[in-house]
């Protein structure tokens, strides 16, 4: 494979960065661009602007805050306009660290973030990465959750871009408002089902902000190289067309033709300009998300992120977890599963668990995989309406259509169990080994489910992935009280470890930030033309694999989102591995450099960049 393979060249993601000289650059990264192309090394050590005076300070890609030297503030006419002392980054970090402490609620910080993002996006940055642990949970899930609920009361300034629909027919002119020539991702929602909260509409832009923060911040892309898109298509959320503090198109949400030719003219002009950029379609609500995944990943960079980065780490979850039990790894055929949840990501993970058993050839068909998995609605199992009630014992769940259901779902129904079986009759009929919630339905993982789970397997494992915190399907605590303890545990928000009887059970995150970044950076450095099913299984592999025996042992399955740079570093080598194989990679090879070498070299690291100075002047 291409782990030791060399590149002949420095590769032209690379190459491209070096050659632009009005980035910010790390001092790592400069120093490595520099030393391959010497006759770019004065260029790359400064960084020039047009900008003067007032302006340079509150441009947050080229403020230092107190850190200009005096030379820069003579030459950048910001004498007298910053306080005299110089001050370097490690004391602007003592103090904003300080002044962040003293916020009182997570919301408070989280404007206090995206005020610090707003004014110095090194220093953001720099902050968030030292503290990825601590502040992912505020500039992302849960905090973000509550952001995206306030948005249009919090709002404070610009950031992204909306396409609405007054804007039809002139999208393609518009995109040339962004300020960036070189953009490598974009997030990109229409803000229908953000986290577990439902249709947000407009206010769904800061879950595309907190995305790419993570793509910086965990997958070394640069700030200046992301987009955040809201795609304001309306909104059915009562209480947001009814508020007159609202920031979205006041009308309610376009859907079929409208809505897929809205989204095709997005597409159609944002390609127009960036038609390298890896897309990520986010929170879309089923069936758009699918439908949209499936008209695009053919034709241009783009995948899904909740169907498919959301499968990928689901299933390193669950593979690392029959590790843990010290089973082999390609023994998934083994297990019995429950999905509570068939929208898309639902559907999603349950797919690649299914291509996963069906790669580990222990299963003779497709079919045969499906049978091992058991998915709920919230109607409860879909199952077979023609098993008369009273059959099995099942409450009645509600009414709801069967008839929706479309051939995705239709491969998990069960023709041997009564349709919209409770939960807790399914575990008792099927006696799962793995339970997955992505329903953002808090709470259905009850009592009587999870213990009559724990009744039949020594070691559960309890998944529920529904985000943010208040929408998991139920609580660490909840979870290992009700195994007594036994339970291999992740959620898709963070809670504490829990003490149970004097023994203390690890948490573990299984959030697609874990895959997201990295994906995103093997796709920059590689140039792939387009994302793979292939690129997230080798994800789903390479996660799963990262534990130690020991961190098995404990319950750990995998490195948390403290170690996402490491995490992404090894993403993102599979990720290219797989682009070199396909025949996708556009970045050309050469002997000379290893491929981790490259990936770590183009990873931005923010450092404030030595010299700035305007453009023309010495
Ligand atoms: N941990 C992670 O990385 C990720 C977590 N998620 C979470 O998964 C959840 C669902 O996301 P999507 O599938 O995209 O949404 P979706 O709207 O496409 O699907 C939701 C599904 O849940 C089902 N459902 C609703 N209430 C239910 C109930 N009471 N019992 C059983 N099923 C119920 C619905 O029927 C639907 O099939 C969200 O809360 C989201 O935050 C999504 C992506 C990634
Ligand atoms: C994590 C994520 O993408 C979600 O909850 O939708
Ligand atoms: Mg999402």
């Amino acid at each position: 494979m291409l782990r030791n393979s060399v590149l002949t060249s420095i590769h032209a993601a690379t190459k491209r960065y070096a050659a632009s000289t009005v980035r910010n650059y790390s001092r790592r990264a400069l120093t490595t661009t520099a030393a391959a192309f010497p006759d770019l090394r004065m260029e790359t050590m400064v960084q020039t602007t047009t900008k003067h005076g007032m302006d340079v300070i509150h441009d947050p890609l080229l403020s230092k805050g107190t850190a200009f030297s005096l030379s820069e503030r003579e030459r950048l006419g910001i004498r007298g306009l910053v306080p005299p002392r110089t001050q370097e980054m490690d004391k602007q970090l003592q103090r904003i660290i300080r002044n962040l402490r003293e916020c009182r609620t997570p919301l408070e910080k989280f404007v206090f973030m995206t005020a610090l993002q707003d004014r110095n996006e090194t220093l953001f940055y720099r902050l968030l990465i030292d503290n990825l642990q601590e502040l992912s949970q505020i500039i992302y899930t849960p905090t973000v959750g509550d952001a995206c609920k306030r948005f249009h009361s919090i709002y404070r300034r610009a950031r992204g871009m909306y396409f609405s629909s007054l804007d039809r027919g002139q999208m393609a002119a518009m995109v040339h408002n962004w300020p960036h020539d070189q953009v490598d991702v974009i997030v990109v929602t229409d803000g229908s089902r953000v986290l577990g909260l439902g249709d947000l509409g407009a206010n769904g832009m800061q879950i595309p902000i907190g995305k790419l923060s993570l793509y910086v911040a965990g997958g070394g892309i640069r700030p200046t190289s992301i987009l955040p898109v809201v795609l304001d298509v309306g909104t059915n959320n009562e209480e947001l067309l009814n508020d007159p503090l609202y920031l979205g198109m006041g009308h309610r949400r376009l859907d079929g033709e409208e809505y897929y030719s809205f989204v095709d003219e997005w597409v159609h002009a944002i390609q127009s300009r960036y038609p390298n950029a890896l897309i990520q379609f986010e929170d879309f609500k089923y069936p758009h998300a699918y439908n949209l995944l499936h008209k695009y990943q053919d034709k241009i960079c783009c995948f899904n992120d909740d169907i498919q980065s959301t499968s990928a780490v689901a299933l390193a979850g669950v593979l690392a977890a029959l590790k843990a039990r010290g089973k082999p790894i390609d023994s998934l055929d083994e297990e019995r599963i429950i999905c509570v949840g068939a929208g898309s990501a639902g559907v999603g993970v349950c797919e690649g668990i299914v291509d996963c058993m069906v790669e580990q050839g222990k299963v003779k068909s497709r079919e045969e995989a499906y049978s091992r998995i058991w998915m709920l609605d919230q109607h409860g199992l879909l199952g077979n309406s023609n098993i008369g009630a009273g059959d099995s014992g099942s409450t009645p769940l509600g009414a709801g259509d069967r008839a929706n259901l479309d051939e995705r779902q239709l491969c998990y129904l069960k023709k041997d169990l009564k349709d919209r079986l409770s939960l807790e009759d399914v575990v008792k009929a099927v006696k799962p080994t793995v339970i997955l919630g992505l329903s953002g339905a808090p709470g259905v993982f009850t009592e009587g489910a999870i213990r009559a789970m724990a009744d039949g397997v020594e070691k559960p494992v309890v998944f529920p992935l529904s985000n943010p915190t208040h929408q998991s399907e139920c609580t660490a605590e909840q979870a290992f009280n009700w195994t007594d303890g036994r339970a291999i545990f992740a959620s898709g928000s963070p809670f504490k470890d829990v003490e149970y009887k004097g023994k203390i059970c690890k948490v573990n995150q299984i959030n697609n930030a874990m895959s997201f970044p990295g994906l995103g950076l093997g796709i920059t450095v590689s140039r792939a033309s387009r994302v793979t099913g292939k690129m997230f299984m080798e994800t789903a592999v390479t996660i799963a694999n990262m534990a130690s025996e020991e961190q098995l042992k404990s319950g750990v399955l995998f490195p948390g989102v403290g170690d996402l740079r490491e995490v992404s570093k090894e993403v993102a080598i599979k990720v290219c591995e797989v682009a070199y194989d396909q025949g996708l990679a556009r970045a050309q090879l050469r002997q000379g450099v290893s491929l981790k070498g490259v990936i770590e070299e183009s990873m931005w690291d923010p450092e404030y960049v030595p010299t700035i100075r305007i453009d023309g002047h010495m």
